[in-house]
């Protein structure tokens, strides 16, 4: 490439704000392997620190000599640039459960793993949210303590209807309801009615519905004449902190009987996206799959931990593992991945952390399991259906995912698509995050995919050091991660204080697809 092709390229954009004094306007990051628009090449990334966006991209390693003298310049090879990751399933709890996590804390641990934007889910904080008031708590609460950049989501729950175009125009990125208890009184389940409502309200908004999808399936018993419907409760079949127990108390049913409710609602709001989150049974696959091929606008994303944990192997009273859905047996696991396969049409696009944490004490965790705490009780010591139900692993993912996908003869290209690519276009934030392309934000992670470390809580950077990934081993590490032109963190050095907090909060009203 001649020196002269660079000039109009390495040129700041007209109108913009002019560097600090003494400051290079622009800070070039190259390497042999770079995923660029979801393939593998290589690249010279020019990042404009002025509007920190990716200014120019060049297909080959360009030399330091061909940038103004002074110009900040590394060529990363053989290591991997790749877009920041977009975790869009985080629970950050704050305010109201910040001993449980908040947003500086857990915007740090995602920081550690290349994750450069979470999207918030709208439970676990109080006020959740669900209201145009709970959601600007939410902001206040955050102001100033982001390290990545953060959505939100708000949530549907029943009566808030009228909250939802509203809280669509303060910059919602979607919403979550739950078609089952939720774990928390404050966000409580949605009737089939509420769903109706709610796809009715927003059937044209620039938005996407998703769902926790579990279900306990009504049972009908003739009393006479009539017919009663009623829940069953969820009875233990077993010992309480055995995980096969938890296991049995809820069946795939649930979720594929979650997903027909849902999909008989559907034609209520045919434009409107859909979204299962934390897919886990592979029953609900093929389900999923018709819908699509009719025509229904309807995705899932699945999570690390059921892509990589498997029931069998889950301990007596390890309650690090539960969460709801529930992990699954190999086979289900297994099942995931072959969906993962299909690049094209898989019906799970995306995967995400579903981090959800809470205090140790509510793990119930005997003390011979890692991360439990002294407590003077012994009373519900690893009981499966007490304990809190949430897996913490947010900056973890990559390589619990890397560790296992490599293994299957997956590409880095493929986390890409599931992390970046599409986990952004889930959440409308594809003009701007998810991708290395000109324009967009310049977000990197640069990554050695073939470093290897153990889990400790030196590497989990969320408040409670309590996760069904502690000391094992994993594949990959990031080492640099890159918010917008500027370097926040690196493996080696820990976080550029001198930075600060630089995470924005991406409050954009969402536009139509
Ligand atoms: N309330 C809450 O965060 N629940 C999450 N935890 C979990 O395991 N699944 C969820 O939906
Ligand atoms: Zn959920
Ligand atoms: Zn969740």
């Amino acid at each position: 490439m001649a020196p002269h092709a660079l000039s109009p390229a390495v040129r700041s954009e007209a109108g913009s704000p002019t560097p600090r004094q003494g400051q290079s306007e622009i800070t070039v990051l190259a390497s042999s392997r770079a995923v660029v628009k979801g393939r593998m090449t290589a690249a010279t990334i020019v990042i404009s620190t002025v509007t920190g966006k990716i200014q120019s991209i060049w297909e080959s390693v360009l030399p330091a000599s061909d940038f103004p003298a002074g110009t900040p310049y590394v060529d990363h090879s053989p290591h991997i640039l790749m877009p920041g990751l977009v975790d869009a399933h985080v629970h950050l709890n704050e305010p109201g459960r910040t001993e449980w996590e908040g947003f500086w804390t857990g915007t740090r641990a995602a920081a550690f793993g290349g994750v450069t934007t979470v999207v918030d889910m709208p439970l676990n904080a109080i006020p959740p949210t669900t209201t145009v008031a709970g959601f600007e708590e939410k902001i206040a609460a955050a102001q100033g303590k982001c390290w990545v950049d953060v959505g939100f989501y708000g949530g549907i729950v029943p009566g808030n209807v009228e909250e939802l175009k509203p809280l669509v125009k303060m910059g919602v990125r979607g919403f979550k309801g739950f078609l089952i208890d939720s774990g928390v009184d404050e966000f409580p389940a949605v009737s089939s009615e509420d769903i109706s409502k709610v796809f009715r309200e927003l059937a044209d908004e620039p938005t996407t519905v998703m769902f926790h999808a579990e279900m306990i399936p009504p049972v009908t018993k003739s009393v006479g004449d009539d017919v009663q419907i009623s829940e069953p409760p969820m009875v233990p079949s077993g010992p309480l902190d055995v995980y096969q127990t938890f296991l049995d108390s809820r069946p795939s049913t649930f979720e594929t009987y979650a997903i027909l409710e849902i999909l008989s609602l559907a034609h209520l709001a045919p434009q409107l996206p859909l979204h299962i989150v934390h897919l886990s049974a592979v029953e609900a696959i093929p389900m999923l799959r018709e819908a699509r091929a009719k025509g229904v606008n309807i995705t899932a994303e699945t999570c690390p931990h059921y892509l990589s944990l498997a029931a069998e192997a889950i301990k007596k009273g390890d309650t690090r593992h539960k969460c709801c859905p529930p992990i699954r047996n190999q086979n289900n696991q297994d099942g995931l991945w072959s969906e993962m396969c299909r690049p094209d049409d898989s019906v799970i696009k995306t995967v995400v952390s579903d981090h959800s944490p809470c205090t140790p004490n509510l793990k119930l965790l005997p003390a011979n399991v890692p991360g439990a705490i002294e407590t003077t009780t012994k009373e519900g010591e690893g009981d499966f259906f007490s304990a809190w139900g949430g897996i913490s692993s947010v900056g973890l993912g990559i390589s619990v995912l890397w560790t296992e996908a490599s293994t299957r003869k997956f590409t880095i290209e493929d986390v890409v698509r599931w992390c970046c690519l599409n986990t952004a276009k889930q959440v409308g934030l594809e003009h701007q995050k998810g991708d290395i392309a000109v324009g967009l934000d310049g977000d990197i992670a640069v990554f050695d995919e073939e470093a290897e470390f153990i889990v400790q809580p030196s590497t989990m950077l969320f408040r409670n050091k309590c996760s069904p990934y502690q000391g094992k081993a994993l594949k990959g590490v990031v080492q640099e991660t890159w918010l917008r032109g500027r370097k926040i963190h690196t493996r080696e050095q820990g976080f550029i204080e001198k930075t600060g907090p630089a995470g924005q909060l991406l409050l954009e009203p969402r536009v139509k697809a």
